[in-house]
């Protein structure tokens, strides 16, 4: 049998091959002395930074762990925002240069929709007058077909999505006469051609398949890329991966704002902007683009209305985006999973919340599953305005339908049946506003039926159908707490913030089994 040697044995390699040589002098001994003091502290650091480590793990622990959830455009990141407006604003004010871009943008993709819409009508355009034409087009929605079967067909019908509102008309229809149209397209033709490279700015190069839509991407901490390197505006501590905070600012923000260094490519598109102010009025005053969004042949995005009602203050020389308004209204898709760290005081104790903001095209939902696991709470946002909207990564599903499925799903799953769960009904103002210009809902919502075309039956109806989901797949029998919101209401939101951070709070306690 083999004999194990002892690891004192003098045979023992190890021993003999760092025994020092028995010629050693005097020099060589110091030397080898202070290198072996010199791996001790190595060793040392290592074995502190390793505490800290485990110490951090432990205290995360005790940290609140609340997800976003919910589709593509519910309102994810506005709702983000308002966390870190009540809990953090000295961060938002000092982001505010780098939305600038995203207004930007979002302003460049408005106008670009604008004219494409435009072209695709001047492609067949026999001249004919424009209001009568459009009149004759009205699109006849109750002939739409029933959806191929839903995962939720028993509990709604919905309608297949109706042609795009880029599709141009059918050729047989007459299209609108646009007198001074054109030459305002030709004007603004350099301007929506720098798109492309504002995308790329903003997303940091990176291109994302899986969102069905051809909008520009952000990952967490694009703020900061935005913004020159050496300027040292918002602090940051991060978890996984590039995960982005929002403490403090390490400078008073109008220091910051003015000390900024350009950036060129933005700085142009300012410059086409201001130039371009007043034909972008024009354009979106003309009575033809009046008239093919009131007859809904253009849909434009809702932040559209909100910066093109405004550009002649979005294009002035010295705009800076408002911290409220412009912020909570300006549109990126969020890629992946964004985390955002709050210390919030809850009746005098303070508690580190991890907000997690995901990205909710289809395409991005597989990178929500890692933090089921350690998640206390979840906030799902749906966006009830949307009944006569369809997936912009799928164009048949209607976008209730799709919110439905998705919340079925994050109710039935195993992993988080034990997580407190907050229902935001978002858009409540789109809704009252699309109800009042007259949009029926039983045109979408088949199942919807002959039920009054008013906001409290309508919600009524909405809600039903999310807490029926709920009571289908609630073995746990856990609460669902219900809330209806416009997240860009910052009064109504920060005090419905309040109510569900409480509740939230009192769940982790009783979980944590510390009260
Ligand atoms: N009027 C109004 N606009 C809203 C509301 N909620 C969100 N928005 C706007 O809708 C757009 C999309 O909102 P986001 O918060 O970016 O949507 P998201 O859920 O984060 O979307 P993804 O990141 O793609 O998953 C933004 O322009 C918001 O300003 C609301 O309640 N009312
Ligand atoms: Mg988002």
């Amino acid at each position: 049998m083999m004999r194990t040697p002892s690891i004192r044995s003098q045979d023992d390699p190890l021993s003999i091959a760092i025994r020092p040589p028995a010629s050693e002098s005097d020099v060589d001994r110091q030397s080898r002395l202070q290198q072996e003091a010199e791996a001790r502290r190595i060793s040392e650091q290592i074995d502190e930074e390793l505490r800290v480590e485990r110490e951090k793990l432990r205290k995360s622990r005790s940290d609140v762990k609340l997800l976003l959830l919910g589709q593509a455009e519910s309102g994810k990141s506005t709702l983000q925002k308002q966390f870190q407006l009540m809990y953090s604003p000295a961060s938002l004010e000092g982001e505010r240069m780098s939305w600038r871009t995203v207004v930007y943008y979002n302003a460049v993709c408005s106008i670009k929709k604008i004219l494409a819409t435009l072209e695709a009508w001047d492609d067949i355009d026999d001249g004919s007058d424009s209001q009568s034409t459009i009149e004759r087009q009205e699109l006849n929605q109750d002939d739409f077909p029933l959806a191929p079967a839903s995962l939720l067909g028993s509990h709604i019908g919905v309608a297949i999505s109706p042609s795009s509102p880029l599709d141009p008309p059918s050729p047989s229809a007459p299209s609108p006469t646009k007198s001074g149209v054109s030459d305002l397209r030709r004007r603004l033709v350099s301007l929506v051609n720098i798109e492309p490279q504002l995308a790329d700015r903003l997303s940091g190069g990176v291109s994302v398949s899986g969102s069905g839509k051809g909008e520009v991407y952000v990952r967490t901490g694009w703020q900061a890329r935005t913004i020159q390197k050496g300027h040292k505006l918002i602090g940051r501590r991060s978890k996984r991966g590039e995960a982005e905070s929002s403490e403090l600012t390490t400078e008073r923000p109008g220091t910051a704002l003015s000390t900024l260094d350009s950036d060129s490519l933005v700085e142009d598109v300012a410059t086409m902007l201001y130039q371009s102010r007043e034909d972008i009025k024009s354009l979106w005053e003309h009575p033809v683009v009046r008239a093919l969004i009131s007859k809904r042949k253009l849909k434009l995005d809702e932040w559209s209305e909100f910066f093109l009602n405004d550009i002649a203050r979005i294009a002035a020389r010295d705009y800076v985006p408002s911290t409220v308004d412009d912020i909570l209204h300006a549109r990126i898709q969020t890629m992946g999973v964004a985390e955002h760290i709050f210390d919030v005081d809850i009746h005098g104790k303070i508690v580190a919340w991890h907000l997690f903001d995901v990205g909710g095209a289809r395409g991005q939902r597989h990178s929500w599953v890692p933090y089921f696991d350690d998640a206390n709470a979840i906030i799902f946002v749906s966006p009830i305005s949307a009944f006569d909207q369809y997936l912009e990564e799928d164009p048949r599903t209607n976008r209730i339908d799709d919110s439905l499925q998705l919340f079925t799903q994050i109710c039935s799953n195993q992993l988080l049946k034990k997580v407190h769960l907050v229902l935001f009904l978002n858009k409540t103002d789109i809704l009252r506003k699309k109800l009042e210009q007259g949009l029926r809902v039983s045109k979408y919502i088949l199942s919807y039926g002959d039920r009054p075309n008013e906001y409290d039956s309508v919600v009524q109806y909405f809600r039903v159908h999310f807490l029926q989901v709920h009571r289908r797949n609630n073995e746990n029998r856990r609460v669902l707490y219900t809330h209806l919101t416009n997240v860009t209401d910052t009064k109504a939101t920060q005090s419905i913030i309040g109510n569900v951070r409480d509740s939230i709070f009192r769940g982790y306690l009783q979980s944590a089994a510390l009260v």
